[in-house]
């Protein structure tokens, strides 16, 4: 079967820093108008990525910090929850975004702690695991959701963490792999999130390192990118999904990251700044956040350090004390 991949043309491209913190400060401005306007739906966690690619390459200076923290406030809802955008239902993802971007600003104390950390529990199922509203539709993107949340407000204790992990280890397959519920096929994303609630929990020991860490390697292509599942096309977030979860698992060195670093820079868009899913495609927020994450996890040029397992500055998670085991 022919691999599929992407084709690199041989200039490595330069890296325009300026250019992608001019793309950051842009968004949502009238030269982003209608991708942010076509965005609302998840507005919140577009605000995580692009705030948090810019603390990154920035040197921690986030811009107009009131203004953010009023915007996560209007999209509070009295049950705890937050909404990707005021008049939006609240959801798990978004609660996350919101508690991410309180903790950047370093103003995680002024938020509604204690019915946060209730609406968090109150997703919690009885076999561990948790769902991501008040539908109900299960997926172990959500178990981590709620460890990170938890985690991050030093309220991890108050759901049956017990529970939550035999959860996760009931999605555990044969190729050492997770998926999104008991016998879901492996996928990058979702392993990231089945490893990196792990991680908080302190149970790394749950998971098959080697037979994982060979899937995980088995992802990048000859163009030196990475996907997220055997066949698919490499894409700069798998980056960021697969290259963190072997950082955890301390097999990062089990992949080429010259290599993958090439591919990375070679997403950039030098015209506009920020970083599109793989050469030539448009630039996202998204994207321009996983691609610098992964680049700071191989201590690119003056990139600040990223934590693995948070996907945040690791600034903000020793300022909060948080120590995710990882293996070495
Ligand atoms: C453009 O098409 C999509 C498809 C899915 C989504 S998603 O919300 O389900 N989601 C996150 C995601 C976001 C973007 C994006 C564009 C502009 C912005 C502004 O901040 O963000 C783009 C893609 C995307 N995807 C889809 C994707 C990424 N790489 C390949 N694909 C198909 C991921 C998707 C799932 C997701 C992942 C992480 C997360 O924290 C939340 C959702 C969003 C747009
Ligand atoms: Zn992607």
């Amino acid at each position: 079967m022919l691999q599929k991949d992407v084709k690199l043309d041989n200039t490595t491209k330069t890296w325009v820093l300026k250019k992608h913190i001019d793309f950051l400060q842009s968004f949502g401005k009238e030269r982003h108008q209608y991708e942010s306007s076509m965005m609302e739906f998840l507005r919140m966690s577009g605000m995580y990525w692009g705030l948090t690619a810019l603390y990154l390459i920035n040197d921690g200076k986030i811009p107009k910090e009131d203004e953010i923290f009023e915007y996560i406030k209007s999209c509070e809802h009295s049950c705890g929850g937050y909404s990707p955008a005021p008049g939006h239902d609240p959801h798990l993802l978004y609660t996350l975004s919101a508690v991410q971007i309180a903790c950047l600003l370093n103003r995680e104390l002024e938020l509604p702690i204690e019915k946060i950390v209730s609406y968090v529990s109150n997703l919690q199922q009885d076999d561990g695991s948790f769902s991501g509203d008040k539908w109900g539709e299960i997926d172990t993107r959500y178990s981590f959701c709620a460890l990170a949340c938890l985690s991050l407000l030093g309220k991890h204790n108050v759901i049956d963490l017990v529970k939550a992990v035999e959860f996760i280890k009931s999605c555990q397959n044969f190729d050492g792999g997770f998926g999104s519920r008991p016998g879901a096929e492996s996928h990058g994303g979702l392993i990231y999130c089945c490893v990196g609630s792990l991680s908080i929990a302190g149970r790394l020991d749950l998971v098959d390192a080697d037979t994982l860490g060979w899937w995980l390697a088995e992802r990048q292509l000859p163009s030196g990118g990475l996907n997220g599942r055997p066949e698919k096309l490499p894409d700069v977030c798998y980056s960021w999904w697969v290259f963190s979860t072997l950082n955890i698992l301390g097999r990062d060195h089990w992949i080429d990251k010259e290599e993958l670093k090439t591919f990375i820079l070679a997403s950039q868009d030098n015209e506009g700044g920020g970083f599109s899913d793989r050469p030539g495609d448009e630039p996202d927020p998204f994207h321009t956040l996983f691609g610098l994450a992964a680049l700071s996890l191989m201590s690119y040029d003056t990139i600040l350090p990223i934590d693995p397992t948070y996907c945040m500055p690791k600034a903000v998670i020793n300022r909060l004390g948080l120590k995710p085991q990882t293996l070495s």
